[in-house]
Order: C-alpha cells, then structure tokens, then sequence
C-alpha cells in the first residue's frame, strides 16, 4: 500500500518542481511526465542498487531505462567517477533529450546532477533520494558537483531537478550511522531558521534514532519546506542561501583533513554546527545555556563532539581558507544571533576562532 503523505513546490519560477513525500511510493508513483524523450539514464551505485533498482525501473512504464552503477563511498565523487557517467550515456547514445535519474544518497545526486548540468550541455534529471541526508537536504535546491583533493564539492554548477520523489520507507534499510549524518542536517533547519521545529526536534528526537515512520515523515517534510523557502529566496546563493551552510566551514575542513568518506558529511557537519554554536557565545550572540542545548541535541543524534585524531589549529585554518564562501581572502561564517536565526558573518574574532577551534581538537576531549 502506498501514501502520498506530503507534497511541497519549490518555487523557482518555470524551474519549479515538486517534492513528493510518502511511503510505498518507489515503482508505484509514475514519474513520467517528468521525463522529456524516450531515453532514461539511471545512476546509482553498488548498494542501493540490488536494494532498490527494479523498483525504480518501475516508475517509468513506457520508456527505454539504462543504468550506470557506480562505486559507493564518498572517496568517489571524483572526476574519475564522473565520467563513468558520461560513457554510460555516450555508450547508450543518450540524446539531449535524455533524462538521468539519481537513485541514492547525496553522492549520487551530486554526480548524476552535475553530469545532467553538463551533458550535451544540460539535460534534465529526477531525484530519487534514499538516505534520511539526501531526503531531507541534498536533493532540494540544485547544488551539484564532485569533490576536489584540496576541497569539498571544489567543482559544481547549479542545477535544479524536475522532481524530487521521497519513499520514506527506503530509510529502513539505512545503518544507524547514516541516519544520525542525515539527523545533523535536519537539527540544522531548526538552528538557522525555526525554532519551533527545534523544540519538536527535542521532543521527538528519541523516535527519529528509532527510524519511527510518522517521526522521520514530518521530520522530512518540515526540513524540505525550510529548505525550498531558502532556495526559494536565493537560489544561487548571493545571500541568505548561506545560512544552509551553518557549521559546514568547519565541517568541511573535517572532511577534507580526515580524507574524503572517514567522516561522513553529516558527522563533520554535526561537530561543525556545535563549533559554530561555541563561536556564536564567543561573540556575544547566544548564551551558553543555549550552546549547552544545541551540543545535547547533536549529540542525542548520535554524532561526534570533536575534531578527527591528530587535526590541529592550523589544518582547521588552511582548510577553511579555502572554503567557498570566502570573499578576498576573507573567512566568512554561519553563526547564530538566536536558536533559529542564523546570519552570515566576515567579522568574527580571529582569538575567539582559535578559541574554538582550540575547545574543539581532539586533545581537548
Ligand atoms: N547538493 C546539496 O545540496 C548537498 C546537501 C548536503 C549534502 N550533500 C552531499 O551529499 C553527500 C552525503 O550524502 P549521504 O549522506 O546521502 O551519503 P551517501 O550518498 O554516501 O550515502 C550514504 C551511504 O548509504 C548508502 N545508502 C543509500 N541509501 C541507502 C538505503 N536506502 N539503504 C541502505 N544504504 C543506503 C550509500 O550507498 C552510502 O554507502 C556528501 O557528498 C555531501 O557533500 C549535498
Ligand atoms: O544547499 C545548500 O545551499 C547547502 O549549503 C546545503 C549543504 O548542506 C550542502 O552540504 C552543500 O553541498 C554545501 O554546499 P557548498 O557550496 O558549501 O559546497
Ligand atoms: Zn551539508
């Protein structure tokens, strides 16, 4: 049996779309009208592939289905990946009128949007997220993009879906680990924009660890709606877009540092969102029974509460130089006026950031 349990629209003008939210829906829901031609290009990868493929197939009666199945693990969102992409779809002769579709967690629907963004200059895609990360943040708003050695997601573009098609019922098969990364973005909404989802949050945190159905459903759905009303406002990140990215300067450093999938990218964003919350008291803004509330959350989530083995001050510091909201040369951050308002800063205290950083290394756990 499925249900349609919510529907949301990300409303971009002539580039708007939906985001269907449910259980039972994968192979139920016909998805297309969402399909330009005749050709489908499905990218996924080596575990969710056995686990979901021919269901998938199933929401596109009618039309010629191709499959790309790519190594999993973060380690490969790379150029090398990419291309296996690409030659899937030039092996198949895909045409412009192709649509891919990404069937997986963020790093599939990173790499099958920004190989939709570039082949034969743009085609478009469908987004099938199947981790609690994907379906709550990276499916929504149109970042795509691989990962460099000097830096996250160094290469991307903008490009938005067709349609986002969340089956909440794919989380069951999720290990725990990778619903508490998913969990660190989710408490994120409710830090940089809505405070009343952040005292759900801590009410109901309990049934999300648990993976209870109606929890994780309103949970998704709450998230997807700050997520569209931002992207919304600022769709290639000019301005407020940047709250999205709370805790993520740090946590991207985390993530580079410990080597690209060693830390997953809701592990390094959750111990960011906290160092980010320590700088916010540092500053002046939130008090630190604040800070106490928002460390108690992430660490109820299940995630880390300090910096990798062996990271030091100066490795947080040159990897977040390079991070791309930096405007010449200057750091710039997410910080928190208040739980649930989020700004964008150049001018926070170089002592105060040593300061955090230093209350943050893994010595100091
Ligand atoms: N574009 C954006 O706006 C945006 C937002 C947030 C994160 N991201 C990116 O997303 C990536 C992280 O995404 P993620 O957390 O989904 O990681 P992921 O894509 O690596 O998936 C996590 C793991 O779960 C497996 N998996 C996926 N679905 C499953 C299922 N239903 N059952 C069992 N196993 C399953 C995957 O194969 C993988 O091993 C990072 O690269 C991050 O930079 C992008
Ligand atoms: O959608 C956004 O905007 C975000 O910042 C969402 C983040 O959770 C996500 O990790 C994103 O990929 C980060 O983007 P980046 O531009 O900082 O690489
Ligand atoms: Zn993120």
């Amino acid at each position: 049996m499925h249900k349609v349990l919510h529907e949301l629209k990300v409303d971009l003008g002539d580039r708007s779309y939906p985001i269907t939210i449910g259980q039972g829906l994968l192979g139920v829901i016909d998805l297309t009208p969402w399909v330009a031609g005749q050709q489908v290009m499905i990218v996924t990868n080596n575990t969710v592939g056995p686990l979901y493929l021919e269901k998938a197939r199933a929401s596109f009666p009618g039309k010629t289905v191709d499959v790309v199945v790519l190594p999993d693990g973060e380690k490969y969102k790379d150029w090398q990946t990419l291309n296996l992409i690409f030659d899937a779809l030039l092996e198949n002769r895909h045409t412009r009128k192709t649509t891919l579709v990404a069937l997986g967690g963020g790093v599939v629907g990173d790499m099958a949007g920004f190989a939709a963004a570039s082949y034969q200059r743009g085609v478009p895609f469908i987004q099938i997220p199947t981790t609690l990360l994907s379906q709550v943040d990276s499916s929504v708003g149109g970042k795509t993009g691989i990962n460099h050695p000097l830096g996250k997601n160094m290469v991307g573009a903008f490009h938005q879906p067709q349609a986002v098609l969340i089956d909440t019922d794919s989380l069951q098969t999720l290990p725990a680990r990778e619903v508490s990364a998913g969990l660190a973005e989710v408490i994120k909404y409710g830090l940089i924009r809505d405070d009343a989802f952040l005292l759900w949050l801590e009410a109901e945190m309990d049934k999300l660890v648990g993976l209870q159905p109606e929890a994780l459903a309103e949970a998704i759905f709450r998230s997807c709606q700050c997520k569209a009303d931002v992207v919304a406002l600022d769709e290639r990140e000019g301005g407020i877009r940047a709250i999205l990215n709370l805790g993520h300067t740090f946590g991207h450093a985390i993530e580079t540092f410990a080597g690209y999938g060693s830390w997953l990218h809701g592990e390094a964003v959750g111990t960011g969102m906290m160092m980010a919350a320590d700088l916010s008291v540092r500053e002046g803004f939130i008090s630190s029974a604040d800070f106490r509330r928002t460390a108690a959350l992430i660490k109820r989530a299940g995630l880390p509460a300090f910096a990798p083995a062996s990271m030091k001050e100066a490795d947080f510091l040159n990897l977040m130089a390079v991070d791309k909201k930096n405007v010449d040369g200057q750091l710039r951050l997410v910080l928190l006026r208040a739980l649930g308002d989020a700004f964008v800063t150049d001018e926070a205290k170089p002592e105060h950031l040593r300061q955090t950083l230093g209350a943050f290394l893994p010595e100091a756990g």
